[in-house]
């Protein structure tokens, strides 16, 4: 039920509004890109795309969706906020919050020269918001088996976990999830055999044992800012900085679809990486929508209606 071009009679300016306040706040601080993509995922994989991670009222409720652990980090709130102003000023009451995280998503990666892609719209926003909603994301240390069970719940197949998990060819991560991966792996003490031998003394300078766990080091090593295959060669090759993007790489079933992208072959004939990742993204963003008169257009994408 979502479509194409929804707001093109409602608020013909929607989509143009979100890209340029997201190109705007790119100027200044481009790794709000990869936070805005990142937000995105969050929210569809959480009760759907429906805004309820953006729930930050009333202040002080230390139940809200947002305060969970799994979402600890996620930043651009302010994006959101911004355009939904502009919005608010031009079509009152027209266009979702959860609408305009996912065409800050699309933006992001356009912007990050990845692919651009008709996205359908029509979301509503969610008027639910429960700290333990976030209990069971996908998580690092999980097995492959177990992140591809957790996007199947989704309706995502294992193609869309290796195009999806390649987003992280954008943006960084916190030392907090490689301690384990480098320091006690498996409960075992030592680091995971996985990574390249001439990436782990990087990784442990970069993130020393002991050390701050808030430092970021790429998740992309070499390209956090743009938007390529250079995610997958890394992965390939023991170079992903976090567990779950290099387990992709030792399950057999996983590790066959990222050769499939990185085939010589693969510009000319396919798989097409550009174009499967912007597929990913449009069923990633229809996962559990509300539309028609389901939920509500919030006025403020912090707090319900
Ligand atoms: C298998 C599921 C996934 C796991 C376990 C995972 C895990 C992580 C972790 C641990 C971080 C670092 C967070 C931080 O330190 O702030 C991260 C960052 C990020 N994730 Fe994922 N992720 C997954 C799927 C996805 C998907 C599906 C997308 C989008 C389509 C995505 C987009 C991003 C982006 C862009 C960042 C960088 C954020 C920034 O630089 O601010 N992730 N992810
Ligand atoms: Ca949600
Ligand atoms: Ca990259």
């Amino acid at each position: 039920q979502l479509q194409v071009g929804f707001y093109s009679n409602s608020c013909p300016n929607a989509e143009s509004i979100v890209s340029s306040v997201v190109r705007e706040f790119a100027q200044s601080d481009v790794t709000i890109l990869a936070a805005l993509l990142r937000l995105h995922y969050h929210d569809c994989i959480v009760q759907g795309c429906d805004g309820s991670v953006l729930i930050q009222q009333p202040a002080g409720a230390g139940n809200l969706e947002k305060s969970a652990q799994n979402h600890a980090g996620l930043r651009g709130f302010e994006v959101i906020d911004r355009a939904k102003e502009q919005l608010e000023a031009q079509c009152p009451g027209v266009v979702s919050c959860a609408d305009i995280l996912a065409l800050a998503a699309r933006d992001s990666v356009f912007l990050s020269r990845g692919p651009f892609y008709e996205l359908p719209t029509g979301r509503r926003d969610g008027r639910v918001s429960n700290v333990s909603d976030a209990d069971n994301m996908p998580e690092v240390h999980e097995s492959i088996d177990v992140l591809k069970a957790k996007f199947a719940a989704k309706g995502l197949s294992g193609n869309d976990l290796v195009l999806l998990s390649a987003a992280h060819t954008i943006g960084t991560t916190a030392c907090f999830f490689l301690e384990s991966r480098l320091y006690n792996f498996g409960g075992r003490g030592g680091s995971d055999p996985s990574i390249n031998p001439s990436f782990l003394p990087e990784l442990e300078s970069q993130c020393p044992q002991g050390g701050d766990v808030n430092v970021r080091l790429p998740l992309d090593r070499g390209s956090e800012t743009v938007f390529d295959a250079q995610i997958l060669r890394n992965i390939r090759s023991g170079f992903a900085a976090i567990e779950s993007d290099a387990q992709l790489y030792a399950d057999p079933s996983t590790r066959a679809i990222v050769d499939s992208y990185l085939d010589p072959l693969s510009p000319l004939f396919g798989p097409f990486f550009r174009s499967d990742f912007a597929d990913s993204m449009v069923r990633m963003g229809r996962i559990g929508v509300r539309t028609g008169v389901d939920g509500e257009v919030r006025r403020n994408c912090s707090a319900f209606n």
